[in-house]
């Protein structure tokens, strides 16, 4: 067994024989841990790699150690959301394997680790690099929303940096479809996520819209990208409620005077108690805020698209529902592998992406970006 990467050898060997070899531990949840991997694509008749290898992250789900209640409604729910996700701005899923009790879901490595790690290690964003990757995250949500998905777990340490200081939305846990097949709204009644990113409707404990809370979610990130602190108490629900609903939160005394009014009302519409009051995703999108930025106020190729794509999947869903994932239903032998998601036959919007003027190109995202100094 290699402890460190909680592998038997015959795991280790079946992976292998894939291509895949788990290399150290990135990171860990609640009920999975993420490993870096390296990959080898086997092509000729002979499996020798023809291709130089690359770099994916992998994140084990051991359903054994996991709750049942994870385990039947939440896991089947995040399987069946990830295989049909194809977005520049969600970690893209290369491949879903089961093997025995264990689920393996290889994804794009993101270098930079996630916003909370990048924040505490670099410290506050900049303005202008938060507008990019607010833009970057309200445009996952878009998409997500526009196929009746809500995320419902947003915060820093769900928001992943590739190496071109690109932004991508993770971990889809806790993500659900939000209308039945009649296109009608199915309120959460389920408290998910973190207490700390969690808008004040959820706290009061009734049914709650999840888009709407969705974007209390990304105020609060915005509140942190640009304060390094976050906006609320969180150690007493009923003081957070307290300050939620009172709007008692404002920016640090070192930044207030460097952010423009723009940004102070795009977070104070975000933060809003009043879920009528509480701006949409166009709004974000449609935003004085983002517009002080030209290239930002236009969608690039692969943002097209994969809108697009949205409206197709979403019609699909409506149409009924199809391909759902039965997790730990089927036994599996030993070295037996059920692959959900084939890294061979897919398209991927992140890589079909033009470039506009003036903007930095990704080496293969060709996206907006601003370098940190
Ligand atoms: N693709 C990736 N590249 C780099 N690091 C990653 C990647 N995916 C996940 N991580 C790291 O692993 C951590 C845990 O991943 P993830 O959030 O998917 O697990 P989880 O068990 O669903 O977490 P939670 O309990 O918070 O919902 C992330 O916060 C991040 O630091």
């Amino acid at each position: 067994m290699s402890a460190d990467l909680g592998q038997s050898p015959s795991e280790e060997a079946t992976l292998q024989s894939r291509g895949y070899q788990l290399l150290r531990k990135l990171g860990e949840g609640s009920y999975a841990k993420v490993y870096l991997t390296e990959f080898k694509l086997r092509e000729n008749s002979v499996g020798e790699s023809t291709k130089s290898p690359s770099n994916l992250a992998c994140k084990v789900i051991d359903t054994v150690k996991a709750p049942k209640d994870f385990v039947k409604k939440f896991l089947p729910r995040e399987l069946e959301i990830l295989v049909k996700l194809n977005h520049p701005h969600i970690i893209h899923v290369h491949s879903i394997f089961q093997r025995k009790t264990k689920y393996f879901i290889f994804m794009r490595f993101a270098e930079h680790g996630d916003l909370l790690e990048f924040i505490l290690k670099k410290g506050s964003i900049s303005e202008p690099q938060a507008r990019v990757w607010i833009r970057q995250l309200a445009l996952a949500l878009q998409y997500l929303h526009d196929m009746e998905i809500a995320h419902r777990d947003l915060k820093c340490e769900n928001a992943l940096i590739t190496n071109n200081y690109n932004l991508k939305l993770a971990d889809f846990g806790f993500a659900r479809y939000i209308v039945d097949c009649n296109g009608k709204n199915i309120p959460s009644e389920t408290y998910c996520g973190s207490l700390s990113y969690a808008a004040p409707e959820i706290l009061r404990g009734m049914p709650y819209h999840p888009k709407i809370a969705d974007l209390w979610s990304l105020g609060v990130i915005l509140y942190i990208m640009l304060n390094k602190a976050m906006p609320f108490d969180d150690t007493n629900i009923k003081r957070l409620y307290e300050q939620q609903s009172n709007k008692r939160w404002r920016f640090r005394a070192k930044f207030v005077d460097v952010l423009s009014d723009q940004v102070k009302k795009l977070a104070a519409h975000l933060l809003e108690p009043d879920i009528a009051k509480r701006w949409r995703v166009e709004q974000i999108l449609n935003s004085d805020w983002l517009a002080m930025d030209p290239r930002l106020t236009q969608l690039n190729h692969a943002e097209r698209l994969a809108m697009q794509h949205a409206q197709e999947e979403r019609k699909k869903y409506l149409e009924g529902r199809k391909g759902s994932i039965a997790v730990g239903k089927k036994k599996t032998s030993a070295d037996e592998i059920t692959m959900l998601k084939d890294p061979k036959n897919q398209h991927d919007a992140a890589k079909t992406a033009i470039s506009s003027p003036g903007i930095v190109e990704d080496e293969d995202e060709k996206e907006s970006v601003h370098k940190k100094k």
